[in-house]
């Protein structure tokens, strides 16, 4: 577990980053920092590992005052994820991976036979391993920097704003990757944002943050949406807390339009291969051109993945999936909008 015991951080010039924490982050869980740009966010990650020394109070490690351990070993055994990665251009992934175990001594063949381990835990194909970053897609970027956070197995992740460089529906998919990685790892997680959809989301606890890292509320995601604390942090969920409850909502809840009611959506067509998996959208004015047909999985995604589907759909349509990748209906954006303004209570991510 990690203590903030009146962590505090003046710097030299008077600004107050944090002005006094008091803050537990319990072992094996996810706790999301989110807050406005300024309120302290990575200065209270940073104490953790010593990047930044609190001028008052203290940030305990399991019990320990981090600042009695040396910085260089408390920092291999903790994972650190920046925004855009951070990887070293000069070096190809795999040995971008294996950085920790090769600083803690471990030979080439142990190190690199773990990073390759790593690569495919993080979903990345075996040949990106000799690549170099420039090489790779933002979102693989985040995963070889996920990947190389968790080299030496570290029970404690510090992630500050680890998605926020890619577009939402990658950033969809890093977010689900990391809360199936943590179904396995169970790490402690402390987790930056300035995204409240991204915190509950994530969060097994979400801490809002006002200036000079004061707490505002901390709450379950759950609790967060149904019961802020006060107007300030309702105001912080957004003025429409429906639209928050995107990521929250299954989207079951959206009303399909049966595949057998007709593939064809004004002058598109969803074209679908002899086993009923759509394979594009087709317009009917230009005819030799194929649009990829994003999808949705009903039973298991939620409403922002639905969403996002239409979004990004040419045609505004996304399709419904079975789980053997069938087409089984179609949604609009106003029936996912629809679906949205329904009274319905949020419902907390079940893990
Ligand atoms: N070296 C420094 N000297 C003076 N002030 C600093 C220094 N580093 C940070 N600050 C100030 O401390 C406050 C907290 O900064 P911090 O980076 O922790 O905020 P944040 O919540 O992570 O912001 P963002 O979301 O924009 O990254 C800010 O007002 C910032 O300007």
């Amino acid at each position: 577990m990690i203590r903030f015991d009146g962590a505090a951080k003046r710097h030299p010039d008077g600004t107050i980053a944090v002005e006094g924490l008091d803050l537990d982050v319990p072992a094996g869980r996810i706790t999301v920092l989110v807050g406005p740009s300024g309120c302290g966010k990575t200065t209270i990650l940073r104490m953790v590992n010593r990047m930044v020394e609190p001028t008052a109070g203290r940030v305990l490690l399991d019990g320990t005052d981090v600042a009695r351990l040396e910085a260089a070993k408390l920092r291999r055994g903790i994972g650190y994820v920046i925004q855009q990665a951070g990887l070293f251009p000069h070096r190809r992934v795999i040995d971008n991976i294996a950085t920790v175990p090769y600083l803690l001594g471990w030979d080439r063949k142990k190190a690199r036979a773990r990073a390759a381990e790593l690569l495919e835990l993080v979903g990345l194909a075996p040949e990106t391993a000799k690549r170099y970053p420039f090489q790779l897609s933002g979102g693989q970027q985040q995963r070889v920097g996920v990947a190389r956070a968790l080299a030496a197995d570290p029970p404690v992740l510090l992630m500050d704003e680890p998605f926020s460089a890619v577009d939402p529906v990658v950033r969809a998919g890093l977010q689900e990757e990391l809360l199936r990685l943590q179904g396995e790892l169970n790490k402690t997680v402390l987790f930056v944002t300035h995204d409240i959809e991204e915190a509950v989301r994530l969060g097994d606890q979400v801490v809002v943050l006002r200036e000079h890292g004061r707490i505002a509320q901390l709450a379950d995601p759950h609790t967060l949406l149904t019961a802020p604390a006060d107007e300030s942090v309702a105001a912080f969920l957004g003025r429409d807390r429906g639209l928050r409850g995107l990521g929250l909502r299954p989207a079951a809840d959206v009303a399909v339009r049966p595949i057998d009611d007709g593939t064809r959506h004004g002058s598109w067509e969803l074209a679908l291969d002899d086993g009923g998996r759509p394979t594009g959208w087709l317009d009917h004015d230009r005819p030799t051109e194929v649009h990829p047909a994003p999808a949705f999985h009903p039973g298991t995604d939620t409403l922002r993945t639905a969403l996002d589907a239409t979004v990004l759909s040419p045609a505004g349509i996304a399709v419904a999936v079975d789980a053997e990748g069938r087409a089984t209906g179609t949604v609009s954006r106003e029936a996912v909008l629809a679906a949205l303004s329904e009274e319905r209570p949020v419902s907390a991510r079940g893990r």
